[in-house]
């Protein structure tokens, strides 16, 4: 299978981590911004990501995540836990629609930081980290027994939050700690050491 993306982390990420979490292989295909305006006319939808599997272009960053997870053993069986899984993943990336919002204006990066910090960070994330801090409160995982997808994709945006805003966890020991032991699970760790280094 291949993955198509711009070279950042952005929407694909999520995908990323579950198919080294779960050895899936994957072609990581990136491109730069200068390439889009021809890579677009090739794709169906033209947006990003996209899947190329058998004969198929499967769009949609979170239909393709909870398709790989699944493939890997990610999904939980149980299909309220699932959907749970899946709620909070629409609920993560509507977190981060915020962010890249911000992030693809005409803002200076210096007003980029101050939105982020100052609105996004208060308005729109920590509403979200006191629930989750609540729920992970004597749980190893944030749904199910077992590392699901969901628990993932929170360590795809809680790190890269607590890397610019660690304040921000003062108040959230148990989504602080629960982010580091998804980042230090042995395949990921090793892909956060090797992954290109990009700005978003
Ligand atoms: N809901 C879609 C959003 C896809 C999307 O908007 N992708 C952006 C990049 S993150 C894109 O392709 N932008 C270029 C364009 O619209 O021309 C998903 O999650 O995959």
């Amino acid at each position: 299978m291949k993955l198509s993306y711009f070279n950042v982390r952005g929407r694909a990420e999520i995908i990323r981590w579950i198919c080294k979490q779960a050895d899936i292989p994957l072609t990581d295909e990136r491109f730069e911004s200068a390439e889009w305006a021809e890579k677009k006319k090739t794709i169906s939808g033209g947006k990003v990501p996209v899947l190329f599997v058998k004969e198929y272009t499967l769009p949609q960053s979170l239909a393709i995540a909870r398709f790989v997870a699944k493939k890997g053993g990610l999904v939980p069986e149980n299909d309220l836990e699932a959907a749970f899984v899946d709620a909070l993943a629409d609920t993560l990336y509507e977190v981060m629609t915020e962010f890249y919002k911000t992030a693809m204006s005409e803002k200076s990066d210096e007003d980029k930081q101050k939105i982020w910090k100052e609105e996004w960070l208060p308005k729109t994330v920590v509403p979200v980290m006191d629930k989750l801090e609540k729920r992970l409160k004597g749980r190893e995982w944030y749904v199910s027994d077992k590392l699901t997808w969901g628990d993932l994709a929170m360590g795809v945006v809680f790190g890269d939050v607590k890397e610019l805003h660690a304040d921000a966890f003062k108040n959230h020991p148990a989504l602080a700690a629960h982010t580091d032991k998804v980042r230090a699970l042995p395949k990921i760790k090793s892909w956060l050491e090797t992954r290109p280094v990009t700005k978003l």
